[in-house]
């Protein structure tokens, strides 16, 4: 299984693909793209969408971040153990989409002036998995068994705690599941590597 992932040098949309195959032990190479090269290269235009990242699965190549998770997902059995708890992830993964496109919003505004605003309402958008995580005994957002969503939610917790380290402070399920999570061996050793540590958020933003 040759997989490679084509990114900038940051976190950006590609983290989460980068967090969800160093937890699973899956072996890939990443090709990192300077902006410079971005713009010098032919390498946009050789994109169907003209973006990144890129993702090749032997002699599959995929765009679209979203395509790249799910496509993992179901080749790592990320997607429950049923239909049923396929679209339950499904669901919770939107919702973490949502989540996600505000703090991209944030995360591009020039200033600081929005972040009092977003630290008001976060609150709002972390309660439905606080519910979610101290109703459901399998530990996870959905079942017994980590999924696509589970990434998508530990790495978000991880930039929000950069953002504002009081955030989770009124949600202990979400505190212990971020604890427990970022326990795993890999995944540990993953986030306490220079590679994940070194790579900004978004070109200029540090982690
Ligand atoms: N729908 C696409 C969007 C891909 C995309 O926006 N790619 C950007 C780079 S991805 C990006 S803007 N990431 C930073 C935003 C971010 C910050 C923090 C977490 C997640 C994302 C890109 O290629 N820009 C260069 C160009 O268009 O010429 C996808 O999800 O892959």
């Amino acid at each position: 299984m040759s997989l490679t992932l084509t990114y900038f040098p940051v976190r950006g949309r590609a983290e989460v693909i980068r967090v969800m195959l160093k937890d699973q032990g899956a072996e890939f190479d990443e090709k990192v793209i300077t902006m410079e090269m971005w713009t010098e290269s032919t390498l946009k235009a050789s994109c169907l969408f003209g973006q990144l990242p890129i993702f090749e699965d032997g002699d599959l190549t995929l765009y679209q971040t979203n395509a790249i998770r799910r496509h993992l997902a179901r080749k790592l059995g990320l997607y429950g153990k049923d239909q049923r708890e396929a679209a339950l992830i499904d669901m919770m993964d939107e919702a973490l989409q949502d989540l996600l496109n505000k703090y991209i919003k944030l995360m591009f505004e020039k200033d600081d002036s929005g972040k009092e605003g977003y630290l008001k309402a976060l609150p709002t958008g972390l309660k439905p998995f606080e519910k979610t995580l101290s109703s459901n005994k399998g530990g996870f957002l959905v079942g017994d068994k980590i999924s696509l969503a589970d990434y998508a939610l530990v790495l978000l917790l991880i930039h929000h705690q950069v953002l504002s380290p009081p955030c989770l402070d009124a949600f202990p399920s979400l505190q212990s599941y971020l604890k427990r999570l970022c326990a795993r061996p890999n995944l540990h050793a993953y986030l306490h590597s220079d590679d994940f540590k070194s790579r900004p958020i978004i070109p200029g933003k540090r982690a």
